[in-house]
Order: C-alpha cells, then structure tokens, then sequence
C-alpha cells in the first residue's frame, strides 16, 4: 500500500482458542477508539462479506480435507481483504478483525499440522503487503476457555475439537506471539472483563 502513515487507517486483529473471550472485548476496544476520535470498521474471518459469510458456514460445518478447509479460509480472506480491510485503510479508518491470518497458523498449521510453508505461501499469495499493525492475543488455558464456551452456545466443528488440539492452537499463537517482535501483545484473559478492558486500554495506549 502506497500510502503516508499519517492517513492510512491501521489493522487491528484479535485471536485467541475459541471462548477465550475476544469477541466480548471487540465493542470496549471499538468505544476507545471511536473516543479518540478513528472511524472503525468492525469485521470477522472466516467472512466478512457476503461470499466470506457463506463460506464460513461451510467451514464451520462441513468435514473436509485439511487443505480444503486451509484453502477455502484463504479465498474467503482474498475476498475480505480486497472488499473491506484494504479500502477501509485506504480511506483512513481503523479496521478490527475478529481473526486474520495468525488464526491459520495456529487451527490449520499448529492444530491439523498442515506444513507452515504451505500457510506462508498462502500468505504471501492472499496479502503479500498487508499484515496487521496489531494484534490482541486472548490466551486463557484449555479449562476456562471450554468451561465459557459450553455455557455460552451450541458448538461448531472447530468448537468440538479435543483438548489435545487446542493445547497445540495455544501453543501455535504463543509461539508467533513471542516471535513477532511486538505485534502481538498477549492479553491474560482469565482475568475479570473489567481487568482484561484495563490491559485492553494500556497495550492501545500508543495507538490513541
Ligand atoms: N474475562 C471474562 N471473564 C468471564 N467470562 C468471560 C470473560 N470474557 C468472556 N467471557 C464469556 O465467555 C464466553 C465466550 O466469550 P467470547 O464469545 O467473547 O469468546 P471468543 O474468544 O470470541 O470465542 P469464539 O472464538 O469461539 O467466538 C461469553 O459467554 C463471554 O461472556
Ligand atoms: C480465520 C480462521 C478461523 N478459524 C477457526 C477458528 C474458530 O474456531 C472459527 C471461527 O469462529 P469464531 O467463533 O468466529 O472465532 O474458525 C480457522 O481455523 N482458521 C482461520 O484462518
């Protein structure tokens, strides 16, 4: 994106195993925001367009090879980042995704163990000059994460995976976490949603 950094918008994107609790932060994050002022795009993956959203349900729903499903995660965030995440930086807003592409590397490749070249090759196939400038990682161990989750809805295909894949998901995110020379900031959220909102506001502290 050939664009000076005072007008570009930024990408903001929040992953974590599933009921971690990242989507109940996504409005506080939106209200602090839209308090200094950004205009802010809310969006999720898979989906975040209407091709993108009935991808989701098929794979969400549907058995497939693991390569399908990697493919079929990458074509409907081909469609998102063309539609939505590229124009909405380009005009000056500030795009929230509830999952992006680190998502792949910790379901697809640490989870299923599809060959990490495979996903980077994806990568730099889907969105060669876009990563995002931030990303909320919410970790909470395998027990409280499951503990949310079945109280909270009826279970998807990823949602009714064994312990044993989300131990590896979790890992997959720490360990990018912990490569990715700050992009991605852990978030404890076994912490009370009050605490997690404080940390919320001190890792965007910079950003605002
Ligand atoms: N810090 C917290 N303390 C207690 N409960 C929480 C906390 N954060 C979220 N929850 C609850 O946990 C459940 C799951 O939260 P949420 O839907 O935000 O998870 P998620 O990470 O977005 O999951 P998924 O990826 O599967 O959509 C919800 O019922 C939510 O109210
Ligand atoms: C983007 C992306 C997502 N997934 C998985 C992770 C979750 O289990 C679901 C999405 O559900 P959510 O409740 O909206 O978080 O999809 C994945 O496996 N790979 C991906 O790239």
């Amino acid at each position: 994106m050939n664009q000076t950094d005072a007008t570009r918008g930024r990408f903001i994107t929040f992953e974590g195993i599933d009921g971690a609790g990242k989507s109940t932060h996504i409005g506080y994050v939106t209200s602090l925001l839209k308090g200094a002022g950004k205009r802010v795009v809310s969006t999720r993956e898979p989906g975040g367009t209407p091709l993108g959203e009935k991808l989701r349900d098929l794979v969400l729903h549907e058995k497939m090879h693991l390569e399908t499903e990697a493919l079929i995660m990458f074509a409907s965030r081909r469609e998102h980042v063309a539609q939505v995440v590229e124009p909405a930086i380009a005009r000056g807003d500030w795009v929230l995704s509830d999952r992006f592409t680190d998502a792949s590397f910790a379901y697809q490749g640490g989870g299923r163990g599809l060959d990490r070249a495979k996903l980077e090759a994806l990568e730099q196939w889907v969105h060669p000059h876009l990563q995002p400038d931030l990303t909320l990682l919410f970790d909470v161990p395998l027990d409280v994460a499951k503990a949310r989750l079945s109280a909270s809805r009826t279970l998807d295909k990823f949602e009714m995976e064994q312990a044993d894949f989300f131990a590896r998901v979790r890992g997959e995110y720490l360990r990018r976490a912990a490569a990715s020379n700050g992009r991605i900031v852990v978030i404890d959220s076994t912490k009370t949603i009050a605490e997690v909102r404080a940390a919320l506001q001190a890792a965007l502290e910079t950003w605002l």
